[in-house]
């Protein structure tokens, strides 16, 4: 099992073989925050960075899993702990979600973690997309994604399960939901948070032709709420979520979960249903052949 090491004004999670404290989510054993007393704390896993500024009350959240950032399952593990973590911390109010790569958000699950395994594993798997999205979707804190680059599939899922999107405008990046493009379907949860940014109709002809929008075509639709120049990304990010701070944040949250609780509902009353629709459908002959030769085109576009 990796081990998940946040070093400073952070947490510790071990394998089983290194017990150091006592339980934690994920079948991790963590130790828990230790924090400095000046007003940032920053810590480091090997694929996410955070950097809690304890003044304003914003954490930045950046991916960090070269070449792509695709999320495998250590990356969504190390992913949702550090959003656990950041709920539960009074000094937080609001979380930016960015990049530490160039030219790329994220370039969704990856693909690996579902092609050529065992079913055990792609339930695992599926179980930490469900969770992450679950803790994304009904986030209690203000949630801001700085979108400073591609941001396909899960990318897209991760930037729709925020409260407000800002894209670099530069015309050669681009944003969706393409998972019938590589012979697969967007989950129902993926579905429905689709439709409830872009609206019905925009999400019938999107999901179905795998449509992945520029950044001037995904503020038309919706898909986002603005574009800035790709520098400003993160300094618009974080003067947004000062303006949405401004709100109480008691008043905002519940507006926030009335909104959103009936979708999270949805999947909290089928996990297991959809876990074994996922295993299923990925473990069939057909869906690994589309998977492989999606694989391949990856690799062959470079030579
Ligand atoms: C009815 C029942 C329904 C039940 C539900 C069933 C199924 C639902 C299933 C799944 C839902 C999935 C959602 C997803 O997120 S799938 C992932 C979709 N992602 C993509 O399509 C993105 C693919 N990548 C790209 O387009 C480009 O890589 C990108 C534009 C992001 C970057 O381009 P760039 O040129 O910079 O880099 P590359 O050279 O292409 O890539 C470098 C390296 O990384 C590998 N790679 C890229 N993306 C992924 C990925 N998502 N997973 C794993 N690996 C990835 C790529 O192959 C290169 O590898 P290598 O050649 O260096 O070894």
């Amino acid at each position: 099992m990796a081990a998940v090491l946040r070093r400073g004004a952070s947490f510790i999670c071990l394998g089983s073989s290194q017990l150091l404290s006592g339980g934690c989510k994920h079948g991790r054993t963590c130790i828990l925050p230790f924090f400095s007393s000046n007003n940032r704390n920053s810590s480091s896993s090997s694929k996410i960075k955070v950097d809690l500024d304890s003044s304003t009350g914003i954490a930045v959240v950046k991916f960090q899993n070269p070449p792509v950032n695709s999320m495998s399952l250590d990356f969504l593990t190390e992913f949702v702990i550090s959003l656990e973590k950041l709920e539960l911390d009074k000094s937080c109010r609001g979380v930016i979600l960015t990049s530490a790569q160039p030219k790329i958000f994220s370039a969704g699950l990856d693909i690996l973690e579902m092609y050529g395994k065992s079913p055990e594993h792609y339930a695992e798997f599926w179980k930490s997309v469900q969770d992450i999205w679950l803790k994304m979707y009904g986030y209690r804190k203000m949630t801001i994604a700085a979108i400073n680059g591609f941001s396909p599939a899960g990318g897209c899922l991760v930037a729709l399960s925020c409260d407000y999107r800002i894209m670099a405008d530069n015309p050669r990046y681009r944003i969706g939901l393409n998972e019938t493009q590589l012979g697969i379907v967007a989950p129902f949860w993926f579905k429905d948070t689709m439709v409830n940014t872009v609206g019905h109709r925009t999400a019938e002809l999107s999901l179905q032709f795998g449509l992945m929008y520029s950044p001037s075509d995904a503020l038309k639709i919706g898909l986002v709420d603005q574009l800035v120049p790709e520098e400003n990304v993160l300094g618009t990010a974080t003067e947004t979520m000062t303006k949405w701070l401004a709100i109480p944040d008691h008043a905002r949250e519940i507006s926030k979960s009335m909104l959103r609780k009936p979708t999270v509902d949805r999947l909290l009353a089928s996990r297991d249903a959809d876990t074994k629709n996922f295993v299923n459908f990925v473990s069939r002959d057909s869906i690994q052949k589309s998977l492989g030769l999606y694989l391949t085109m990856l690799k062959e576009r470079k030579e």
